[in-house]
């Protein structure tokens, strides 16, 4: 961070349905002690490159995201429409050039995600770059809700999310973006693990 880097926001989305735990809300379920949302909200607070401000976006329990101290904004979206809604809904809110979106349910994200997204965006003249990482099997794969967007994207969002759209990447692909893998050597391979369901929160804190 020096003192042309403009300002980032971060969003933490947490406006899922979280089917695969039984319906619950993801981002209220305790992790080493403490709901995911803080930390999440922890871990970005503790970037190499610092945000300028964090949202939360949750769609349920609002009193609850709102007592961990930042403003909280549902989907403008009805009906769970997918992270794309939370994605347009922290455009809409944002107040900085830059939107970096992190899930709820990976709280384990490198401490330099900000820095390298940023880096790699500015390096290809990109208007979105997206984490890459291992998933369980090896393979590295886009992580798409892990992106750092341009907040003039939201014109561009509106139409896709209007017109049905809400694949990520379908509508990351008609922009300029940047591919940022997080497979080098000394990355944490576990740090994009992310808990679906309660077993798989429970390993990833065992780990
Ligand atoms: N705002 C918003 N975020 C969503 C929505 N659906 C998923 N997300 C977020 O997108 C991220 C990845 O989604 P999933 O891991 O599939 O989470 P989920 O929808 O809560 O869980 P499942 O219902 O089990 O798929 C999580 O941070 C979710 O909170 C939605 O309809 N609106
Ligand atoms: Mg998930």
């Amino acid at each position: 961070m020096n003192d042309n880097t403009p300002g980032i926001t971060g969003l933490i989305l947490a406006g899922g349905r979280g089917s695969r735990m039984g319906g619950t809300d993801k981002g209220l379920q305790n992790f080493h002690g403490l709901p995911l949302a803080l930390q999440t909200l922890m871990r970005l607070q503790l970037q190499s490159t610092p945000l300028q401000e964090v949202l939360i976006n949750a769609n349920r329990n609002l009193a609850a995201y709102e007592s961990l101290g930042v403003p909280v904004w549902p989907d403008s979206i009805d009906g769970f429409a997918g992270p794309l809604a939370g994605f347009q809904t922290g455009l809409e809110r944002c107040e900085t050039p830059l939107l970096l979106t992190v899930p709820c349910d990976t709280p384990l994200f490198p401490l330099d995600l900000v820095e390298r997204l940023y880096t790699a965006m500015n390096a290809q003249d990109a208007d979105i770059a997206m984490a890459a990482a291992p998933e369980a099997d090896g393979t590295v794969r886009p992580q798409p809700v892990f992106c750092l967007l341009k907040t003039d994207l939201l014109e561009s969002l509106v139409k896709f999310t209007q017109g049905g759209g809400r694949k990520i990447d379908a509508w990351t692909g008609q922009h300029r973006c940047a591919i940022v893998p997080f497979d080098l050597p000394g990355d944490n391979a576990q740090a994009f693990a992310n808990a679906n369901t309660l077993a798989e929160l429970q390993q990833l804190e065992s780990l």
